[in-house]
């Protein structure tokens, strides 16, 4: 197994879903280990006290279980979602992978109740700190799913079920041979727009100046996607400084712990964004 490879436990299997209504942290019996290449490293599951009485109390409104494949991060391969009864009403569904500790999805949520918000995270202590914050904001058109995004989308989401897709800050892997992990590529361009309507965007930020600039490359590689501002907003730190092709700031981006310590660090993030062209 190389070192870019991680054992992961492999969980039990629950009802098709059925929200969450057991503690994390606990592997379940017959626990076998596999290995495969993730854009993210094992972390603990094992939640701080607070967070458990909040997951105990508030889970299962915000918390979807899958059935599952190999591991806690994977769905079965025949579990599919149906979003329109996941949220109890059908309504415009934006969809945020790598939520964190959920500061971005439920300002949104909160600032738009007329929309359903789907995340994707692998971190079960950020998932904890999202139902933390949608309870206090008292909103509930949230759902929450511990799946990675790159396993778990092509088998569960149906085709043009999205109205926007949200990958902000994604984990930078910033050494050269690690370049591999990074979420974002030619392939998983090519499933996020399998998910748009069309019309629809693919927003994505980040503060590493060469994630943007590859971001940037994606989405004006990918034949689905339109880049609105290709030629425009150059930056003159750019390796090909005529490309541009950057965003203005998304006005629905609140500024989150993880960008201010970039920021404190010197780092700005660069918006790129994604317009799903129209099939056929
Ligand atoms: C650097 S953090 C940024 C969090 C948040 N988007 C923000 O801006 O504050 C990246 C997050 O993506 C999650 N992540 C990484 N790979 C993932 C994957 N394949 N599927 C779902 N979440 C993933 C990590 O666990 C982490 O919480």
């Amino acid at each position: 197994m190389s070192g870019d490879q991680m054992n992961e436990a492999v969980e039990g299997h629950a009802p098709v879903g059925q929200r969450a209504d057991r503690r994390p942290g606990e592997a379940p019996e017959g626990t076998v280990f596999m290995s495969r290449t993730k854009s993210f490293t094992r972390r603990t599951r094992e939640l701080p006290a607070n967070l458990v009485r909040t997951w105990e109390a508030h889970a299962h409104r915000y918390v979807v279980e899958p059935r599952r494949g190999v591991g806690y991060t994977t769905v079965a391969e025949d579990f599919t979602l149906d979003l329109a009864e996941l949220f109890g009403r059908s309504a415009p569904v934006t969809l945020e992978i790598g939520s964190g500790t959920g500061e971005q999805i439920v300002a949104a949520a909160d600032a738009h109740p007329e929309r359903n918000f789907l995340a994707l995270e692998v971190w079960v202590p950020g998932i904890a700190k999202l139902v933390s914050k949608a309870v206090e904001a008292g909103v509930d058109n949230i759902r929450v799913i511990e799946a990675d995004a790159a396993q778990a989308l092509p088998i569960m989401l149906e085709d043009a079920c999205l109205d926007e897709v949200w990958t902000f800050f994604p984990d930078p892997w910033r050494k050269a041979r690690h370049r591999k992990r990074r979420l974002v590529s030619d392939s998983f361009a090519r499933e996020v727009a399998r998910l748009l309507r069309d019309g629809g965007m693919w927003r994505l930020a980040t503060d590493w100046d060469d994630y943007a600039w590859q971001m940037r490359d994606v989405i004006e590689a990918c034949e689905f996607f339109e880049n609105p501002y290709a030629g425009e907003r150059l930056d003159p730190e750019d390796p090909q400084p005529q490309r541009g092709g950057f965003a203005p700031r998304f006005e629905g981006r609140v500024v989150t712990h993880f960008e201010t310590r970039g920021i404190d660090a010197g780092r700005h993030a660069h918006d790129i964004v994604g317009i799903r062209r129209p099939r056929g």
